[in-house]
């Protein structure tokens, strides 16, 4: 109870939580505003308790999670000038689809908390222009479950395990930047002795010893100095290697519906995040490592020469460090704009890329080229913002630092004027002064800048942290054929939206032959997923030879089921290592073997470089049925018992349509074959109508 008052009575920041996909909006506002009334619930959360649509929330939808998760949900329609009746914090709908959370309604504008960008300010005419008049009110209306533990972050787990085979070069590293701070240091201890003994005595001897002396520092720096910065290049190198293989690792144990909520260049604007880390943490993090030992020790130094003069030097590293924090939220959101818009502008390329013969059969360049200009001149000027930011601390640091030289030098003078330090002294105070000075920018800048290093680590923390699929262990009897079982199986992509499988209930047996059939946009391709396991079922099970598919070993998978989907792609390499999936050793007599099958082997023989062929561009240099055939063969080259093809002879002609079609019925194995055309469905032994699943009740079908 107290604990409950308590949080009433706690004032309500709201946290900001970014959402990782686009249809996710709606539910990372829901997540901030949980999070200012206490409930520990992070993106994570939310999308394990309600899996987002592919769609996104409706206004509808987040009120039933509200509700769900205890909190009084109203939703309002009210004009922005009424807007001061509602209580801060609530979600708002602007630009006709897009949630943010309305944090403050001040006289000046309003702030709102935008899941896409970060948080925002507008003027009252903006926010007028592109709210839709949409609120969402939400209040606990009870206890809410506090059993729930925070989510915590592997992703600096994972970053320092990048340095564990690093250790012996890091501590070099470490020493090396001690060493030179020691030479930095008896620099200025030099000079003073050559102002304050030498020039006065005229010792003509100790001059050219100290010439030597610092000659020889000097030396000594560069040496060090060169011998750090090669450890460092290979720090950076190991480190570029570690992370991105550990990330490519942990992306390639995500399940396939993972893939399905990201665009392709989201996933690939993650991966630019790890070069941000390794770029920031060795130039700066670890060079600057013993920069803080470098500020006490000069602190130290300056504070024995004056201490008057000391409070102005210490005060000039304040105001650079209180401008440096002043400036890192700008810079953060303008870091955040710039990921954004950049991955938006390389999406646009690629997508152009990928579409170019559409672009160029339809005349389209110009249209196209107009969009990706646009997304040009937003990333270009995210791009600008952010170096502006840069830029402007980079220019307050020098000023500061040529400021407070010129005002060291002058106040320093005063001082040896009034006889109260010698002029080599003076000098010494000026050059330990500026270490300070820059050691100090240097901490503040780190301090920044790992601010703006947590955006890139939280990018990775929705890779790293993301549920991995659990590999099964469990092994399939030996056999020829594997038997089908298919359980109350109900899948829909979105927790809200309607399923696509509703209660089907069938099975094959092994060494049966069967097609899938139904009107297009069905859900033929998604029950084949889930035959396969690519797609996890909402209810019910999928079961080989009587073992659930989830719990078998996915070695046992990969030797005994292959698959040809629709959208099914060709790697980079010949046509051999592309028919045996590049197996590091693989058997070039089974290769012509399933491809003669496949009815391509012909076709491949009369390329000049035969099965030695590159599959250059990724397939596109082969017509739309040459590449279902490799395909095809490269399934059959695994001796799979059993078999899924997903319209996987829609581009051939009838002759090698049905030449493959006999190909494929003599098999001896289990084989489920989605097609529209008659041809391929005769093949079957079996039909399934799919239309019984979807209307609602569970048949087995009919045999041919
Ligand atoms: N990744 C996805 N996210 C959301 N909805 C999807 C997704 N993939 C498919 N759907 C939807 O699921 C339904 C079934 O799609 P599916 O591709 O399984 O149909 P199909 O019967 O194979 O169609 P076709 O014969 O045209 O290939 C469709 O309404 C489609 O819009």
């Amino acid at each position: 109870m107290f604990k409950y008052l308590l949080r009433l009575f706690r004032r309500r920041s709201v946290p900001m939580i970014l959402q990782a996909e686009a249809n996710e909006c709606g539910i990372a506002c829901l997540a901030m505003i949980f999070r200012a009334h206490g409930v520990n619930i992070g993106m994570r959360g939310m999308r394990d308790k309600f899996p987002p649509s592919p769609h996104g929330a409706s206004v509808r939808e987040l009120m039933q999670i509200g509700r769900l998760m205890n909190f009084r949900a109203t939703a309002y329609r009210i004009d922005p000038e009424n807007l001061g009746e509602m209580l801060s914090p609530c979600v708002v709908l602007m630009d006709v689809s897009h949630f943010m959370v309305l944090t403050r309604l001040g006289t000046d504008g309003i702030n709102l908390h935008d899941p896409a960008e970060g948080e925002v300010s507008l003027g009252f005419r903006e926010f007028a222009n592109r709210f839709t008049g949409v609120v969402i009110d939400l209040r606990p209306s009870g206890r809410f479950d506090d059993a729930q533990k925070p989510e915590r972050s592997n992703v600096f787990r994972f970053l320092v395990s990048g340095f564990v085979s690093q250790r012996l070069r890091v501590s070099v590293i470490l020493l090396l930047a001690l060493i030179l701070e020691v030479l930095f240091a008896v620099s200025p201890l030099l000079v003073q002795t050559f102002t304050d003994s030498v020039v006065p005595s005229s010792d003509y001897h100790l001059a050219w010893l100290l010439m030597g002396g610092f000659s020889l520092v000097a030396l000594l720096q560069l040496a060090f100095g060169l011998y750090r910065g090669l450890l460092l290049s290979r720090l950076s190198e190991h480190l570029f290697v570690e992370w991105n293989i550990r990330i490519g690792e942990a992306l390639m144990s995500l399940p396939y519906a993972f893939f399905m909520r990201r665009a392709a260049t989201d996933v690939y604007s993650r991966f630019r995040s790890i070069d941000n880390i390794q770029r920031t943490v060795t130039t700066k993090f670890v060079e600057s490592a013993l920069d803080g030992i470098g500020v006490v020790f000069t602190l130290t130094m300056i504070v024995i020469y004056s201490k008057i003069l000391a409070i102005f030097t210490v005060l000039t590293a304040i105001v650079y460090a209180g401008s440096r924090q002043l400036t890192v939220d700008r810079a953060r959101k303008a870091e955040r704009h710039e990921i954004r818009e950049t991955s938006q502008q390389h999406g646009r390329l690629l997508e152009m890329l990928n579409a170019i013969h559409t672009i160029k059969s339809g005349g389209m360049e110009a249209i196209q080229l107009s969009r990706y200009e646009a997304r040009t001149r937003a990333a270009a000027h995210a791009s600008a913002t952010l170096q502006m930011w840069t830029f402007t601390s980079s220019a307050i640091a020098k000023f500061l630092i040529q400021f407070h030289t010129v005002i060291a030098i002058g106040l320093g003078s005063i001082v040896c004027m009034r006889g109260q330090m010698t002029f080599g002294m003076v000098i010494a105070y000026v050059s330990y002064s500026t270490q300070f000075i820059d050691r100090s920018t240097k901490v503040s800048d780190v301090v920044a800048d790992s601010r703006l290093v947590k955006i890139h680590a939280e990018r990775l923390s929705d890779i790293v942290d993301e549920k991995k699929m659990v590999p099964g262990v469990v092994h399939l009897p030996f056999g020829d054929a594997i038997g089908i079982r298919v359980e109350n199986l109900s899948f829909g992509y979105g927790n809200h939206d309607d399923d696509v499988i509703a209660n089907a209930s069938f099975s094959i047996e092994p060494g049966e032959c069967v097609a899938i059939v139904g009107r297009s946009g069905l859900g033929k391709s998604t029950l084949m997923k889930l035959m396969n396991g690519l797609l996890v079922p909402k209810r019910g099970e999928i079961l080989y030879d009587g073992i659930s598919v989830s719990s078998i070993s996915p070695v046992d998978l990969h030797n005994s089921v292959a698959t040809v989907l629709q959208d099914d792609q060709l790697f980079g390499g010949t046509i051999f290592e592309n028919i045996a999936s590049f197996a590091p050793q693989y058997d070039r007599e089974r290769v012509i073997e399933v491809a003669k099958r496949a009815e391509i082997h012909d076709e491949i023989m009369q390329m000049p470089m035969g099965y030695e062929t590159g599959v250059i561009n990724m397939g596109k240099s082969l017509s739309g049925g040459q590449k279902q055939r490799i395909l095809l063969a490269r399934a059959l080259y695994r001796r799979p018992r059993l078999l899924f093809l997903d319209e996987a002879t829609s581009h051939l002609d009838s002759r090698n349509e049905q030449a493959i079609n006999r190909a494929i019925s003599a098999l001896r194995i289990t084989r489920v074959i989605v097609a529209h055309r008659a041809d391929t469905i005769r093949m079957a032994e079996r039909v399934i109508d799919l239309a019984a699943f979807c209307a609602g009740y569970a048949s087995e079908a009919s045999h041919v």
